[in-house]
């Protein structure tokens, strides 16, 4: 287990800039998930925590020590990649003990690991065949199994399971957590799917464009985003968000469609301590609810139109359109909603993020 700490980190390529001004402290034993969309610089973080690129500007600490210039293999870290990386050739025991003999430990030594790590894994009984003749799921555990025999002191995995099936994923990522717990040793974990990221992580970090936007756990996260881009890229379906008018946040309404919209006392301290004009508020899909035009115990009153339906089984996403913006309401699969409809929606003040229309940062 070790403590990797980042200060300043820029990655250049040329005159292109891949990570601006990185920093992020991962504690001993934790597993970090790295997320954000494709090219956020998640893997050029991975590879740069792994030595295998070079830092161009700041700081890597493993624990006291400063490792810019220390080689991979002397990092002791074990990386597992999305796909796989496994010698075809070679059996699934030979695969294993590889790097252990490249680094002549005993033979005796090398299949105690071997064997304890397939039992942990479920791949005993496959250790004598070749790769081609596993499936996608053992291939991955040889993989994960080939990284813990080493017993290293960090663990780095850059989108393990994006080749697997849905079903399998979903599996693989609790198999990947026991691991962890058994190994204890600091993970840090890529992947763009923030599902992965929200039930895998202790804590998560959000990225984009080569900037880390918010470092915290999955509620952290979920309940107090810094920014629209966390608010919008964390949860399933996203938050939704409309503009308004912050004179219009008195619960009169301007329009006959405009939403109406009762803050909360504190909300409005925050509107005129912040002195906006204008409010980009965001709604999660969960905290609407259908509502009849005329209903006056709402905080929030949201008039708009169905712009689509998708349904899912036990409940369905209606996408509605409001002034200012596009919701996305989850709903019971009884109530009948259709597109072109005209709905209106309701939601508690409480339940309400406000955010700066020009910086996207959250109002506090
Ligand atoms: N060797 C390189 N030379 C120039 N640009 C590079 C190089 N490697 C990566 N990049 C750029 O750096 C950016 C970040 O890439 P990176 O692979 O770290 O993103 P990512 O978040 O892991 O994306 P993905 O999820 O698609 O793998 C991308 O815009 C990519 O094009």
């Amino acid at each position: 287990m070790t403590k990797i700490v980042l200060r300043n980190v820029e990655k250049h390529y040329g005159a292109v800039s891949v990570l601006r001004d990185c920093n992020l402290e991962i504690n001993e034993g934790e597993f970090i998930v790295l997320v954000g969309p494709s090219g956020s610089g998640k893997t050029t973080l991975l590879r740069i925590i792994a030595g295998l690129e070079h830092i161009t500007a700041g700081d890597l600490y493993f624990g006291e020590r400063r490792v810019n210039d220390v080689d991979v293999g002397d990092r002791d870290i074990a990386m597992v990649f999305q796909n796989y990386g496994l010698y075809p050739h070679m059996s699934v025991y030979d695969n294993m003990a590889f790097g252990l003999k490249r680094r002549k430990m005993p033979t005796d030594e090398i299949d105690r690991r071997v064997r304890k790590s397939a039992e942990m894994l479920n791949i005993a009984p496959y250790l004598e065949r070749r790769p081609r003749q596993l499936s996608g799921g053992q291939r991955q555990r040889v993989a994960l199994g080939r990284a813990i025999v080493r017993d290293p002191k960090v663990f780095l995995l850059d989108e393990p399971l994006s080749n697997l099936d849905a079903h399998l994923r979903v599996q693989m990522r609790t198999e990947i957590m026991k691991v962890h717990r058994a190994v204890s040793a600091t993970a840090v974990y890529v992947t763009h799917d923030q599902v992965e990221a929200l039930t895998m992580g202790d804590r998560i970090v959000v990225m984009a464009e080569g900037r880390i936007h918010q470092v915290g756990t999955p509620d952290e996260l979920y309940d107090s985003p810094d920014n629209k881009f966390v608010a919008s890229f964390i949860g399933t379906p996203a938050m939704g968000f409309f503009d308004c008018p912050a004179a219009q946040m008195n619960g009169k309404g301007k329009a006959a469609l405009a939403p109406r919209v009762r803050l909360t006392d504190a909300q409005h301290g925050l509107l005129s301590r912040n002195g906006n004009a204008k409010v980009t508020v965001g709604i999660r899909p969960e905290r609407l609810s259908l509502t009849q035009e005329a209903d006056e115990t709402a905080d929030i009153l949201l008039p708009g139109r169905v712009d689509a339906v998708e349904m899912l089984g036990s409940e369905q996403y209606v996408h509605f359109f409001v002034e200012g913006g596009e919701l996305t309401a989850r709903v019971p699969r009884e109530q009948q909603v259709r597109a072109g409809d005209a709905v209106t929606f309701r939601a508690d003040a409480k339940h309400l993020y406000l955010f700066d229309p020009e910086s996207g940062v959250a109002l506090r």
